[in-house]
């Protein structure tokens, strides 16, 4: 059995923390390659390494002193080599990344630092080989991973070793140069991983017992889902639920790899398996109609009039270049008879909306453009919505009973996913509305 365990930066955040991994790491042989991420917060007023890291280069880039950072930095990882009893040398560690910030290194090497001194401590502690990334995660100049050179590498830096320790969120250019990936990249280095050594399962150990129905910081206690399939995980994670990240499902699911979300804090509780498909287990115990809800904030809706638009040629084509044109990836595209909305993220557009709107008038010239901002987006996720008729106006009548104006309705044509838009302000009324709904209504009938 060849398990892949991944450990986010909560179960890394401090010795307490360490010395869990240690007891899970040895409670099972078959935790031979582990991947983990930069030290995370020890609590809610505590600040990620990552992130300590990210605001060292904006204090490098606009040339004021990073010495207390730096500092806060430092003393993070001394406290745990101190409080572990370790031996690794972090004076010289420390003194090399200073002289490389001085000598302008770049920011996805500094960046990379948590990781990799994470990596370091946690090796030396596991008394497992630390195998760096950099020789190991292997870039295309397209961004992308070279899963062949990457395999090649990974065989040799592991051969020999009983265990290894990889840190995840980075990997190195095919001319050295090191890489990191978007945040919660580490997710992606242990599927990659588990991609690669063929792993039974691949486990990703975080703070919560799996993956809940909906976020724990809007629903308190939230149930959690027992299994969920690939499908329903990336609809989740793509729109909002961060325990994973959306890119990891996929070198797992090439091979069919389950992945297992487990607590470093509650390492009995069996978490969420992630699989291709639950159906065997669903006739067993028949899952909640929804599987999950979440949702994000911070969507602009460009709404363009026009009669006849809908039948158009070619009109649908002109409105998207508009946004191509600025590089701003489209969230969803709702149309009704004339109106075409585009749904973008607010960020996406906060320096050409109004470029973008002008491009617009210029090549469609519509009867009316408008822009509504502050909306959210609210994805209702369910394998099972699909053998209910009905499922959707069970839900938007909810929407209803609790007054919560519906901006926008999609529904993918699977019938996985129903997304609805709101107004931000009724985000987490509207999370709270569904999950009374159908999840506590349901559980206790
Ligand atoms: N549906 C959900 N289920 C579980 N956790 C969720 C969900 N939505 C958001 N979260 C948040 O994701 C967090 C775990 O992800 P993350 O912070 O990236 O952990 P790690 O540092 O272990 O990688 C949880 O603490 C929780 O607050
Ligand atoms: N440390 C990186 C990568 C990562 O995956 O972290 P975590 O597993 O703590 O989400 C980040 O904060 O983005």
């Amino acid at each position: 059995m060849i398990k892949v365990a991944k450990f986010g930066g909560s179960s890394v955040a401090n010795a307490v923390q360490f010395a869990k991994v240690k007891k899970i790491v040895e409670a099972d042989p078959g935790r031979k390659f582990i991947v983990t991420s930069a030290c995370g917060k020890e609590s809610s007023d505590d600040h990620k390494v990552t992130d300590l890291l990210y605001l060292i280069e904006a204090h490098v880039r606009y040339h004021v002193s990073y010495d207390s950072l730096f500092q806060a930095v430092q003393d993070k990882y001394e406290k745990i080599k101190k409080d572990l009893g370790l031996t690794t040398d972090l004076d010289h560690e420390f003194a090399m990344i200073r002289k490389l910030i001085d000598a302008n290194v770049s920011t996805d090497y500094l960046v990379s630092r948590g990781e990799y001194l994470t990596g370091r401590l946690l090796a030396e502690y596991l008394g497992a080989a630390f195998v760096d990334a950099a020789e190991v995660m292997s870039f295309r100049y397209d961004g992308s991973i070279d899963m062949a050179v990457t395999g090649e590498k990974l065989e040799k830096a592991a051969a020999g070793a009983d265990r290894i320790v990889i840190p995840g969120f980075y990997g190195a250019m095919p001319n050295g140069a090191i890489k990191v990936m978007t945040r919660g990249g580490s997710d992606i280095t242990g599927a990659v991983i588990a991609n690669l050594v063929d792993a039974d399962v691949y486990e990703n150990w975080t703070d919560v017992s799996g993956f809940l129905v909906a976020d724990p910081r809007i629903i308190e206690h939230p149930l959690r889902i027992p299994r969920i399939t690939y499908n329903e995980l990336r609809e989740m994670s793509y729109m909002g639920a961060n325990v994973l990240h959306d890119d990891a499902v996929f070198p797992v699911r090439q091979k069919n790899i389950p992945i297992n979300i487990r607590n470093t804090n509650d390492p009995d509780n069996p978490g969420t398996m992630i699989m291709e498909d639950c159906s065997e287990m669903d006739a067993l115990e028949p899952p909640h109609v929804i599987t999950g809800i979440t949702g994000r904030k911070g969507f602009t809706s460009i709404n363009v009039i026009k009669a006849h638009s809908s039948t158009e040629v070619g009109f649908l084509r002109k409105l998207l270049d508009a946004f191509e044109k600025y590089n701003v990836s489209v969230e969803s595209v709702p149309v009704t008879v004339d109106t075409f909305s585009v749904i973008v993220q607010s960020h996406a557009v906060d320096q050409n909306l109004y470029e973008i709107v002008s491009e617009i008038k210029n090549t469609l010239q519509p009867d009316d453009l408008r822009i509504e901002e502050h909306l959210s987006q609210i994805a209702v996720v369910g394998r099972e919505m699909r053998n209910r008729p009905g499922m959707s106006g069970a839900l938007l009548s909810e929407f209803g009973n609790h007054a919560i104006n519906i901006r926008t309705i999609s529904q993918s044509c699977d019938e996985l996913t129903i997304v609805v838009g709101v107004n931000d302000s009724d985000f987490e009324k509207a999370i709270h509305a569904i999950y009374d709904k159908f999840i506590s209504e349901e559980k206790n009938k």
